[in-house]
């Protein structure tokens, strides 16, 4: 699939409806994401950054509309092989969602032992032992168990379990929060020197200025209960919309717009 200026769409999300009682938390939102991009996906607290990703992956029904990754319908429940297009991408949820009980080498395996009952003892240790490296965890990490981790080392963790299917799509929920300005950039070089030696494309929800300038080549904002936005980020401060105004042109905005100009 592709779209008016040639890029193929890996994500196409049309008319995207949901709704929780009363609550309208999305209504016809329409999204496209490129292939081997970063798209960063900002919005004000509540506006449903999470819901429209659970609603990627699955994990949300929508009410409405229409959902294509990598050119699976995913809201067609008799399409055969869901499994196959699960296993292309993978997901580091807010604060990580690592299993507590379970040795960080154990929590990477997950998704293996799901996908692949088959592998033996030798080569799970051997593919966690390399996510642990490339997530640039130190090797005697995947012993431990989360509880003995630091906020910066649980997400390498649970970024390691994302990988741990060689996946084309990261999906990434607010991967930067908690962490101190040193750890959030150093995660952030992480998330780019990914991204480009393995090919993928990232969907990653932040509220996290510096996070959008350092590495997003696209960024889309929600608000009125759709994308009303998407595009560079010089492109976004053209906008009227008030809240684009105020996130990207406000203090917070321009001092990270003045770091990114090292000025
Ligand atoms: N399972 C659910 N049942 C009922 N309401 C829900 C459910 N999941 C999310 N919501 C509501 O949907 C709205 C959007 O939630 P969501 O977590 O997607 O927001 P967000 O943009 O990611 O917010 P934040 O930036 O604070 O993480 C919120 O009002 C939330 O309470």
């Amino acid at each position: 699939m592709r779209d008016g200026q040639g890029h193929e769409i890996v994500i196409s999300v049309r008319g995207l409806r949901n709704q929780f009682g009363k609550q309208v938390i999305h209504e016809n939102l329409d999204l496209d994401v490129r292939r081997g991009e970063i798209l960063g996906v900002v919005g004000g607290s509540g506006t449903g950054k999470s819901v429209l990703m659970r609603s990627i992956i699955g994990l949300q029904r929508p009410d409405a509309g229409e959902i294509h990754v990598l050119d699976e319908n995913l809201l067609d429940r008799d399409t055969v092989g869901d499994d196959e297009v699960r296993r292309r991408w993978g997901v580091l949820f807010q604060g990580g969602a690592l299993f507590s009980t379970l040795t960080v080498a154990e929590n990477i395996q997950v998704p293996m032992h799901e996908f692949y009952p088959g592998l033996s003892a030798n080569l799970l240790d051997e593919i966690a032992r390399t996510k642990v490296h490339l997530s640039g965890l130190f090797p005697e990490a995947g012993a431990k168990y989360p509880s003995e981790l630091s906020g910066g080392m649980k997400k390498r963790a649970g970024l390691a379990r994302a990988l741990a299917m060689d996946p084309e799509l990261l999906f990434l929920d607010e991967p930067t929060a908690g962490l101190d300005p040193i750890g959030a950039a150093k995660f952030d070089e992480l998330t780019r020197d990914l991204k480009e030696t393995l090919g993928l494309t990232v969907f990653l929800i932040t509220h996290d200025l510096d996070t959008l300038h350092a590495i997003c080549d696209r960024v889309a904002v929600l608000a009125d209960r759709r994308v009303i936005a998407i595009g560079k980020i010089d492109e976004l401060l053209t906008s009227d919309h008030p809240w684009i105004k105020e996130y990207f042109s406000g203090p917070r905005g321009r001092a990270a717009d003045r770091g990114r100009a090292g000025q």
